[in-house]
């Protein structure tokens, strides 16, 4: 007795294959396809307006990223576009083709000025180093 013998091997090579396929589906958020259309046309709305932001509507971040923007430094509407992605029928197609031109695939997805800002917590730096006042004070000059 003792040692190891070839069965239990066997056993331990499917225990490791097993963690580690579970650890890649697990860890993996699938790339989800998305045609060269999409990602122009996605640039396209993002140039279309000084504010671009992509969010969802029942994001928190999202809520705290347009109170920032239109309620406490009243960016015009006019001035903005807001997508809802959860509520768009290709919503996750330009949810993909945005993570593609900007590796960021969260929301809320925040351009001033055609410049990409990030997300919520982003912004939020910007505002508290005052940085958020000068770029939207150029952006809507
Ligand atoms: N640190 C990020 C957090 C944003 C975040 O976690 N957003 C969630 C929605 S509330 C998200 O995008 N989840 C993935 C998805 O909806 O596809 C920020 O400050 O913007």
């Amino acid at each position: 007795m003792g040692g190891f013998s070839d069965l239990d091997f066997l056993t331990l090579a499917i225990v490791v294959g097993i963690a580690f396929l579970t650890r890649t589906f697990l860890t993996s958020s699938p790339k989800k396809m998305v045609s060269q259309a999409t990602v122009s046309r996605v640039k396209e709305l993002i140039g279309q307006k000084k504010v671009f932001v992509a969010a969802k509507s029942y994001c928190p971040y999202c809520q705290a990223s347009l109170q920032t923007l239109f309620t406490d430094y009243h960016v015009p509407k006019d001035k903005s576009l807001v997508l809802q992605l959860n509520q768009m029928e290709d919503g996750d197609d330009i949810q993909a083709a945005l993570a593609e031109i900007t590796g960021q695939r969260t929301v809320p997805n925040i351009y001033i000025d055609g410049k990409h800002i990030g997300g919520n917590s982003d912004l939020q730096q910007l505002k508290s180093s005052g940085k958020l006042d000068e770029l939207l004070k150029a952006a809507l000059a």
